[in-house]
């Protein structure tokens, strides 16, 4: 599944009209997906009221008045003239069964459902206003709204807030990020009809989904020994983050390393997991460092003004690493990069402005951007953390569709590096690690759900969510079935 742009979207419809597929087909699909959805998701509802505009999202929106009617149920349509092309088309087919009605004279009192069929993919303004008016009365009608593939107004201020939302053919950004993810209620994918071919451009971001992260999990042969299914050393700590290297050390555990140790200075009190090896040092350069055996590293963790140096030293491994906190200073990440030791990054937006020398605000309004100009410039995998978490390394982008802000607590991104490190130990390359552990650590979180989780209750979850991904129990939440009646 990719993450569509509205251009890109617009490009697979005309790459499919190119190729003999009629564009009101897709339309007809599209409207009729709407009707099924709303019909499945309200199925005691009998009155609907239909506010469409006048572009193709209207068209939608009146072939999905057309169904809606057929099935025997109550429908008001409120249109403006002027329809052209596709949405002409269905206009003619409705107009056949029911008088279209002009916008102004929209009521919504006597609907059970509202449909937003006001505009789409091809708002390129705010709303203004009558528009914005009709969709703040679309939200104070206190109805249940069904959106035809956005919410209207979005990705601007004025919008409508929906209960459900169609995404037609697929998700676009509104479908994926805040705050018009929220906007969006339950979200349900359409396919339209386009040719599969089309909606796999691989120069778009993918969407993490169960099916391709379970094709990633590490398998666990029977003769499978503590030495033979990856070995991660955690290097980090200092006197005021002892707990750091320790929750890393634990996500990588419960992410299946067979073998961790942590090396921290010696004067700081860390306390690694009993099932951890101590490899406390009282220098960085400490000889044992170098002999420590392990297939990956995770480095930075709660490492203080020391970390630069930890991670200096650690990079003489010359093993895949996984550099977090403290280790995310531009001439750091360089220097792994120099050595070309493959390394996953994985900064929270305050830790990617330092790397990019930039605002935190301008990461944060393009995290995509952001992750791919790390990528970039680093010549790594780059992690940008947040909700949602998204992925770049040169030549390719993901995002992730789990985890929740319930997740934003101390130590979470901690976990999350041992357990990247851990999937870095097994063999897996940095991209599938870091979309794996990323993927996995939402799930995590979407277990716990409850606001008040700790990290470490996280990575006690990580082994209940691999076992659902691994048993095939999981679907995306595009397809995460119907509302029930509110
Ligand atoms: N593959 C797909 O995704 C398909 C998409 N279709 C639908 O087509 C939609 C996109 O249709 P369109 O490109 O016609 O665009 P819309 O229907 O979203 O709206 C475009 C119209 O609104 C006007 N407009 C833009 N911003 C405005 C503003 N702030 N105030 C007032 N008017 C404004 C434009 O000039 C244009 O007339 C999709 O969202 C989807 O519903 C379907 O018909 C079938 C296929
Ligand atoms: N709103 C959110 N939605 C989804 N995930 C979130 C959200 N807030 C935080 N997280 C996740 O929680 C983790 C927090 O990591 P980080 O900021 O590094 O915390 P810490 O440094 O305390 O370990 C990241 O994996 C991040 O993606
Ligand atoms: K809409």
């Amino acid at each position: 599944m990719r993450l569509f742009t509205p251009e890109a979207m617009r490009a697979a419809d005309a790459q499919a009209v190119e190729l003999g597929y009629p564009s009101l087909l897709l339309m007809e699909a599209a409207g009729r997906a709407v009707a099924e959805a709303a019909r499945a998701a309200w199925p005691e509802a009998e009155s609907y009221a239909v506010v469409a505009g006048k572009g193709n999202n209207g068209g939608d929106g009146l072939v999905a008045a057309r169904w809606l009617h057929l099935w025997g149920r109550e429908v008001r349509v409120y249109a403006p003239e002027g329809h052209r092309g596709d949405a002409a088309l269905a206009r003619a087919a409705l107009a056949a069964h029911l008088e279209i009605e002009p916008l102004e004279a929209v009521d919504l009192r006597e609907a059970d459902v509202v449909v937003d069929a006001l505009f789409g993919t091809g708002l390129t303004r705010p709303l203004e206003g009558a528009w914005a008016e009709l969709a703040e009365r679309i939200n104070a009608a206190d109805r249940p709204v069904v959106a035809v593939d956005v919410p209207s107004g979005l990705p601007y201020a004025p919008h409508v807030r929906a209960d459900l939302t169609v995404a037609l053919a697929g998700l676009k950004p509104d479908h994926v990020f805040y705050p018009g993810r929220s906007a969006c209620g339950r979200i349900q994918l359409a396919p339209i009809g386009l040719p599969p071919a089309l909606l796999e451009p691989r120069e778009l971001p993918e969407l993490l989904d169960p099916e391709t992260m379970r094709a990633l999990l590490p398998s666990r042969p029977g003769h499978a020994h503590k030495g033979s299914v990856g070995r991660v050393l955690v290097v980090g700590g200092a006197a005021e983050y002892t707990g750091a290297p320790a929750l890393a050390a634990l996500g990588a555990y419960r992410a299946g390393a067979g073998l961790v140790t942590v090396a921290y200075p010696s004067d700081a009190r860390v306390d690694p997991p009993l099932e951890a090896v101590r490899l406390p040092v009282s220098r960085w350069q400490d000889a044992r460092l170098f002999e420590a055996k392990a297939e990956a590293l995770a480095v930075g963790m709660g490492g203080g003004s020391g970390g630069g140096a930890a991670a200096r030293a650690a990079l003489k491994l010359k093993k895949p690493t996984v550099l977090d906190a403290d280790a995310l200073y531009p001439e750091v990440v360089k220097a792994y990069a120099a050595a070309a030791v493959p390394t996953v990054i994985t900064p929270h937006p305050g830790e990617a402005a330092r790397l990019l020398e930039t605002g935190v605000g301008t990461v944060v309004q393009d995290p995509l951007g952001s992750a791919c100009e790390l990528a970039r410039r680093f010549r790594t995998t780059a992690v940008l953390k947040g909700g949602p978490t998204v992925l770049c390394e040169p030549g390719r982008a993901a995002v992730n569709t789990t985890g929740n802000p319930a997740m934003a607590t101390g130590g979470a991104g901690d976990v999350l590096s041992g357990a990247i490190a851990a999937f870095l130990a097994a063999g897996l390359a940095p991209w599938d690690a870091a979309r794996l552990g990323v993927y996995l650590h939402g799930l995590a979180g979407d277990h716990l759900g409850r606001i008040g989780l700790t990290a470490h209750e996280l990575a006690e979850a990580l082994p209940v969510v691999r076992e659902k991904l691994e048993l095939g129990y999981l679907r995306p939440y595009w397809e995460a079935g119907l509302l029930s009646p509110r």
